[in-house]
């Protein structure tokens, strides 16, 4: 039996799943939120039941340990399904990681040195796995990158027009993320299609909290919206996306905000909920649709910047086989998809009213048979990605 657990950290939570990969299963998930905020909350799922409690979980470690008591209260009994191998999440492998990695010292100080490029995800993902060795101790561990899948850009997309000797020194280009999604989805994609992922041109919106967009062809991404950072490309639940670098030289100079005010502007209070005082899309519809006009503008805003992207990636790919909306926005979300595609017949795009907006959660088309250009719906599932890279990387 082949058990791999994977641990998704993020600053102040963290996801697992523990999957049998002989049958891509999922035995149980489950999730820790708001660590070291006094009282956190805890939820196990296993088997369709869903436990959720709340606990004093001041860090990582005893975020993992919650997660032992869930799966020793609960289930599946770990010795019964000890995991092969522990698959890690991290946002930022640089120009250091072009595959996952088993993690050893060299790799741990590599992350730690990438920290710079990824303030608000490194240290998290960090932090997950010096708990999670802690626990399984004997267990390989392996680091999956969300810049590995971007590896494959031109210099041409990758480099900023920054005088050249500051940008290699502070190592300063184009990276993406969320590159572990782009790539299950797509290869996903041309499953759905019956297709041959070589001659696949895909556009992928990944839009959840953190978004970003995907030009991949061939199964290889030659174009995405996220940076050096997480933080460029589209708007998003708390960051700003695409901005005018002068702003912030503006701010600073006129504003008297410093380096940390700046960031924390930027990344923690402005996209959706610096637009319309919600960073969470749901409540965001619901104040449009009760008639808040910030939440309107906020949209209207949203979807724009996404249409900007989808019509650059089009003609970077010289047209496209499928257009394809996943996570937590992207899949749920009906009147977004039918506002970013709004009035793009000429393009070949037409969507199904009807096939939009049903309530499946599977992936599906959402396009009108008359449509040149496939849209699809397809779930991303991040953790089973992880979990298949890290098998093939201790193999
Ligand atoms: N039914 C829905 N309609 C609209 N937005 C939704 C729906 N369900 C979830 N979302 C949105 O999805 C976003 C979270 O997406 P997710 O991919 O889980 O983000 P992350 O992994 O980055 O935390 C939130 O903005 C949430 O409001
Ligand atoms: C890279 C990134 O933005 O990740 P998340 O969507 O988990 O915030
Ligand atoms: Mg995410």
């Amino acid at each position: 039996m082949s058990i791999v657990l994977v641990v998704n950290s993020g600053s102040s939570s963290f996801k697992y799943q523990l999957i049998d990969m002989e049958r891509e299963e999922t035995l149980a998930s489950g999730l820790v939120e708001r660590i070291g905020e006094g009282v956190a909350s805890v939820t196990h799922k296993t088997g369709g039941a869903i436990i959720t409690r709340e606990a004093d979980i001041p860090d990582h470690t005893r975020g993992f340990e919650a997660m032992l008591e869930g799966f020793e209260e609960h289930g599946p009994d770990l010795a019964e399904f000890p995991p092969v191998v522990v698959g890690h999440r991290v946002v930022h492998g640089g120009r250091r990681f072009f595959d996952a990695a088993v993690i050893d010292g060299k790799v741990l100080q590599d992350i730690e040195d990438l920290i710079p490029l990824a303030p608000l995800h490194n240290p998290a993902n960090l932090e997950g796995i010096v708990g999670a060795r802690d626990v399984f101790a004997q267990t390989p561990h392996v680091a999956v990158f969300d810049t590995a899948f971007h590896t494959t850009m031109s210099e041409a997309s990758s480099l900023y027009a920054l005088d050249a000797e500051v940008a290699k020194e502070h190592r300063v280009r184009k990276y993406g993320a969320h590159g572990t999604s782009h790539k299950f989805v797509s290869e996903e994609t041309a499953r759905f299609l019956g297709r041959d992922l070589a001659g696949l041109k895909t556009i992928v919106l990944h839009i959840g909290n953190g978004a970003s967009m995907c030009a991949v062809d061939g199964g290889r991404s030659v174009e995405t919206s996220m940076g050096m950072t997480p933080l460029e490309g589209l708007v998003m639940g708390t960051r700003t996306g695409d901005l005018d670098p002068a702003v912030l030289v503006h701010l600073s100079r006129r504003g008297g905000y410093t380096i940390d005010q700046l960031d924390d502007l930027l990344n923690r209070k402005s996209g959706l909920l610096g637009l319309t005082g919600s960073g969470d899309m749901r409540d965001v519809r619901q104040k449009a649709s009760a008639g808040d006009e910030r939440a309107q503008l906020g949209l209207a805003v949203y979807a724009h910047r996404i249409r900007h992207y989808l019509g650059a990636y089009m003609l970077l790919l010289g047209g496209a086989d499928a257009i394809v909306f996943t996570a937590g926005i992207g899949e749920n979300d009906a009147k977004l998809r039918a506002e970013v595609l709004d009035g793009l017949e000429w393009l070949g795009v037409k969507l199904s009213p009807e096939r939009n907006e049903s309530a499946s959660r599977d992936a599906r088309r959402i396009s009108a048979d008359d449509s040149r250009i496939e849209v699809l719906v397809v779930p991303t599932n991040e953790e089973l990605e992880i979990a298949r890279q890290s098998l093939a990387a201790i193999a």
